[in-house]
């Protein structure tokens, strides 16, 4: 490949920058040609649309709603649909590449895409939530398909969403099709495991990292930020594996206790608490950001974008991080992390457990079958260990981070693939 100047980070905190650079530096070290790099650099497809929704008020509201597939050079693209207010285009187009590598590292047929309305669904009814779903699916209706792109729960969404998508599809269509959405409810075709499937993904991760950091599980300490899906079920599932979880977090700041929270008791009363940990009792509150500077072996951002920067990643001090969250990591903290020592389980490896049960899920479908809980975690359990010591052979082999080594591995498959389809 003749030399390509990386995308210069104009922000840092920009997605897709920070996705662009990581790309640009796996690319170099595997010598992947000009063709090939232009191809998996530009976003296969980016639509947006304007969604004029009747409030409960009734007032008409406009919200603004992005699909952007990356590729699907692997197979059908796959990847979730965040309500959040920050969601732009530049985010959309990150997340969807970050869903082509993702996919590539588990070695799942998908390609990778992503979804997202401008909305904040924590001041919003159900039904102005569920007409919102609605609308975006008709806007999408060329889009989604269960052999073209198959959408999935992110931040703000979760099965109840993804049934009203496949019931919104299905009705276009004159028949059932529930193979279009993964994360469904289990009672409209969702697999069991899905749910907690990013979380014990994180945690088979955090594990298999442990081992070679030669860190005692039984001795660890972690904090774990953010505490939805992914965050509480990386924490109640690394606390079964007796991990010691001091601090938890969420919008509502970050809660500790030096003798280990009760992360059963924390969920209980999230549940029962609008969905938040305000005023939870089993630990004392601190400020939210203290809780990436802590005194752990284990740190698990399971939150958002860019939290750890070059502005905070001086005051880490655990020993492994596990991203659970998508790009918590920018860029520019990636050099001062490597610097230090810290390993960094990346979010493109640690994080496809989701992913990865979603396809199981479109398997079953597909099929018309229903496996055990047991088969679902077995073979996911697999994948991503399998998965995590292919990354790290990779680290080993090319020196370089356990991040770049995801991206080795990632941008590898993807390029050859596309090299044996040809005739683009
Ligand atoms: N749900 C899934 O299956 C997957 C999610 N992810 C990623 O994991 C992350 C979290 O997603 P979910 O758990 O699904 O979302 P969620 O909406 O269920 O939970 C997000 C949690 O993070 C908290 N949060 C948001 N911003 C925060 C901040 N700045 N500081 C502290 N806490 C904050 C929220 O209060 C909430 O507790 C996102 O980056 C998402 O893209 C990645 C793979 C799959
Ligand atoms: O389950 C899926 O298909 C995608 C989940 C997702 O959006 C992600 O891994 O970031």
């Amino acid at each position: 490949m003749g030399y390509i100047e990386p995308a210069p980070l104009k922000d840092e905190k920009n997605p897709f920058e920070a996705m662009m650079s990581r790309f640009h530096i796996a690319s170099q070290i595997l010598g992947i040609d000009d063709e090939v790099y232009n191809v998996l650099k530009s976003p296969a497809k980016q639509v947006i649309v304007s969604l004029p929704i009747t409030m409960d008020d009734g007032s008409i509201r406009v919200f603004d709603g992005y699909r952007v597939i990356h590729s699907n050079i692997l197979g059908p693209s796959k990847g979730g649909i965040r309500f959040d207010p920050g969601v732009n285009i530049d985010e959309v187009k990150a997340l969807a590449a970050w869903m082509t590598w993702k996919c590539a590292v588990v070695d799942i047929p998908y390609g990778g895409a992503k979804g997202g309305i401008q909305c904040n669904p924590r001041e919003m009814s159900s039904g102005e939530i569920e007409r919102l779903m609605r609308a975006y699916t008709l806007a999408m209706i060329e889009i989604f398909g269960p052999d073209r792109d198959i959408p999935a729960p992110d931040m703000g969404t979760g099965p109840r969403e993804m049934a009203w998508l496949m019931d919104e599809y299905s009705r276009t269509q004159g028949m059932t099709i529930n193979s279009v959405v993964t994360g469904k409810p289990l009672v409209l075709g969702g697999s069991l495991g899905r749910t907690e499937a990013t979380g014990r993904g994180v945690m088979v991760s955090a594990l298999a990292a442990m081992e070679k950091l030669k860190i005692n599980p039984y001795k660890a300490t972690c904090a774990v930020q953010g505490f939805g899906n992914v965050g509480s079920f990386a924490a109640l599932l690394l606390a079964e594996r007796g991990v010691k979880v001091v601090a938890i977090s969420d919008l509502s700041g970050a809660y500790y206790n030096e003798n280990g929270i009760d992360i059963q008791a924390a969920i209980e009363y999230r549940n029962g608490n609008n969905g938040n940990l305000t005023g939870f009792p089993g630990a004392e509150l601190i400020e939210g950001d203290e809780i990436l500077g802590l005194e752990v072996d284990v740190l698990v951002p399971a939150a958002t974008e860019d939290v750890i920067t070059s502005q905070n990643v001086e005051k880490i001090k655990a020993k492994l991080i596990v991203e659970g969250a998508n790009g918590p990591t920018s860029a520019k903290a990636d050099n001062v992390i490597n610097e230090k020592g810290i390993m960094v389980a990346p979010d493109i490896l640690a994080n496809a457990g989701g992913v990865t049960v979603s396809y199981f899920e479109w398997v079953q479908n597909r099929l018309g079958y229903k496996w055990t809980g047991e088969r679902v975690n077995r073979r996911s359990d697999r994948i991503m260990k399998d998965a995590f010591d292919n990354v790290y052979r990779t680290s080993q082999e090319y020196k370089v981070s356990m991040r770049i080594a995801a991206y080795i591995v990632a941008i590898d498959k993807v390029a050859k693939t596309y090299k044996y389809r040809g005739g683009y």
